[in-house]
């Protein structure tokens, strides 16, 4: 997927649903631009990458045939100004029509009545001899599940290898929830325009797009004011101006102490990853708070992290009296039962910021208002003090009932759950979703499936923890440890294990604040 740049501000990474697409449609055409400039600029749009595609004008793109496939709506529409636009540079072209022209309405019946090439029914699409195939057939306006005209001619162009160009969305997924309704096309690319919709990033819709291109079309970003969308793709734009850095004449102290829960003897790694990460990270400081069985093993290996005793609700209190600690991880390799209960309860009514996963999370499985009492209860200035790290099996653990309705996106489920515990969710995985309780949300698209191995996830904790421990705003410290966790894994490349996580933000931060 390419990487739109770096921009200024949230709206430049915002997410618009199908209906906000076309509310920014409808405002722009309001605001005095026609419904058919927007297409034509769209069309064209495609006939660029189109030609790009083919190897680019004037070359392999002479004589080659491409084929329009053109549906019944305004992506229709998109797909006979490209087709006349690639027709008009000397491309070979072909529209195959879901419907006679004489039946398409409005801008798209202007855009069919305007291309001078030849049409066929789409049941006369073989695939021979066709280098590129362009996907008009639906786009935001797609209801309900493909029908098995459509779903067959799908199959017949994956058999025929050829590659497709989607406009807007591979037709058959949907823009809101990136669910495949029924079948879908994959696209080798997606050309979508003014702003990308979560589809193009949430599974499988993701993997269905190919490289995704946006492009704009005319459409004013000043729309976004009055549709105020609340869902973003996770890049720095989003959170780079609440990010905590070290200043000139910073002391240690005011870059925040984290503290990271071990397990026993034999299960303290996790935390070591997690507090490794944390120092790396960005906090001053780091203190692993180890059980008295476990201190020798933790004391042997590590350096700068410093290790002390935590045996119990008792020593907790006591240490919860400095007030510098400020950001707790509780879970990995931790172990489930009434001690990480009672450590989370605790810490949440000492105001700290707490991250909660792994084991952390489990132990609250037959018993999530508890927790989630606390955490609705305590909310400071920056947001909630809670942040849950579930992956798919840990959410469902606490959010049974959310999991398993189906008729919700990994978006409005993780949304959902912030709501409901008064936390920021991170639901990890390939499209990792961040939400906060106040409706915002962030779709992540970086990493690497090499991130996919065992404690990767521990380490996001102590990115995550490092912000929190800074005074980062809540949501935006934990869209900023999972950008941080993503790009380093890309950093590092193939052969990556958790343990190499930490080494590349050096060169991360380098990049950042270049
Ligand atoms: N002015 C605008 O609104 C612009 C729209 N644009 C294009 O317009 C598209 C949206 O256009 P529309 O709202 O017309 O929607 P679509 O063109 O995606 O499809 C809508 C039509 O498909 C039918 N339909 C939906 N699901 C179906 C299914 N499973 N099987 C058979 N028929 C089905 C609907 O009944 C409707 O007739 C965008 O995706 C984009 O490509 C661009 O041209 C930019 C400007
Ligand atoms: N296919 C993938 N592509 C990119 N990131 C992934 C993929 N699979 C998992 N991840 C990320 O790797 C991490 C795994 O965390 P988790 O499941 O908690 O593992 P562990 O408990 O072993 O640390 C998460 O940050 C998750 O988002
Ligand atoms: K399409």
């Amino acid at each position: 997927m390419t990487d739109a740049p770096i921009a200024s501000g949230p709206y430049d990474v915002a997410l618009l649903t199908p209906d906000e697409m076309a509310s920014a449609d409808r405002l722009t055409i309001a605001g005095g631009i026609s419904g058919r400039t927007l297409m034509g600029a769209a069309g064209r749009a495609v006939a660029e990458v189109a030609q790009a595609m083919l190897g680019g004008p004037g070359g392999g793109g002479n004589g080659v045939r491409v084929a329009c496939l053109a549906g019944p709506g305004n992506n229709g529409g998109d797909a006979f100004v490209a087709a006349e636009t690639l027709r008009c540079e000397g491309v070979d072209v072909v529209v195959f029509s879901v419907c006679d022209i004489d039946r398409l309405a409005g801008d798209a019946a202007w855009a069919a009545a305007a291309y001078r090439g030849s049409v066929e029914p789409l049941g006369a699409f073989t695939g021979d001899g066709c280098a590129l195939v362009i996907d008009g057939l639906f786009g935001a306006g797609l209801s309900r599940p493909l029908d098995a005209e459509i779903a067959n001619l799908i199959e017949t162009v994956e058999r025929a290898g050829v590659p497709v160009l989607a406009i807007d969305l591979p037709s058959g997924l949907c823009g809101r929830s990136g669910a495949v309704l029924g079948k879908a096309f994959t696209a080798d690319r997606t050309v979508t325009f003014f702003r990308p919709k979560p589809g193009h990033f949430l599974e499988p819709g993701r993997s269905h797009c190919g490289v995704l291109d946006v492009r704009q079309i005319g459409i004013a970003p000043d729309v976004l004011e009055t549709i105020a969308p609340r869902q973003f793709v996770n890049r720095p734009a989003l959170w780079r101006a609440d990010l905590s850095l070290p200043v000139d004449a910073g002391h240690k102290y005011d870059r925040g102490h984290a503290v990271v829960f071990s397990g026993s003897a034999s299960r303290t790694g996790a935390a070591r990853l997690a507090a490794g990460a944390a120092l790396r990270a960005g906090a001053g400081l780091v203190t692993l708070f180890s059980p008295a069985g476990a201190i020798l093993v933790n004391a042997a290996q590590v350096t700068a992290v410093m290790v002390e005793r935590c045996d119990g609700e008792r020593d907790l209190a006591r240490h919860l009296d400095d007030s510098r600690l400020k950001a707790f991880v509780l879970g990995p390799g931790f172990g489930v039962g009434g001690t990480a209960r009672a450590y989370a309860t605790q810490i949440l009514k000492a105001g700290r910021f707490l991250i909660l996963d792994a084991d952390g999370i489990s132990s609250f499985a037959d018993r999530p208002e508890e927790l989630f009492d606390e955490a609705l209860g305590q909310a400071g200035e920056g947001g909630p003090n809670l942040v849950l790290t579930p992956h798919a099996g840990e959410f469902k653990r606490l959010f049974p009932d959310l999991a398993a309705k189906g008729s919700l996106s990994k978006l409005d489920r993780t949304r959902e759950a912030a709501v409901r515990s008064g936390a920021v969710v991170v639901l990890k995985g390939r499209d990792t979703v961040i939400a906060a309780p106040d409706g915002r949300a962030a779709i992540n698209a970086n990493g690497t499936p090499w991130l996919a191995s065992a404690g990767t996830g521990d380490v996001l904790t102590g990115m995550i923890c490092a912000q929190l421990s800074q005074g980062t705003p809540t949501f935006e410290a934990a869209c900023a440890g999972v950008w941080m966790h993503g790009r380093s894994a890309e950093l590092f490349g193939p052969g990556l294990i958790a343990e190499d996580l930490a080494g590349q933000l050096p060169a991360m931060f380098a990049e950042l604040l270049a």
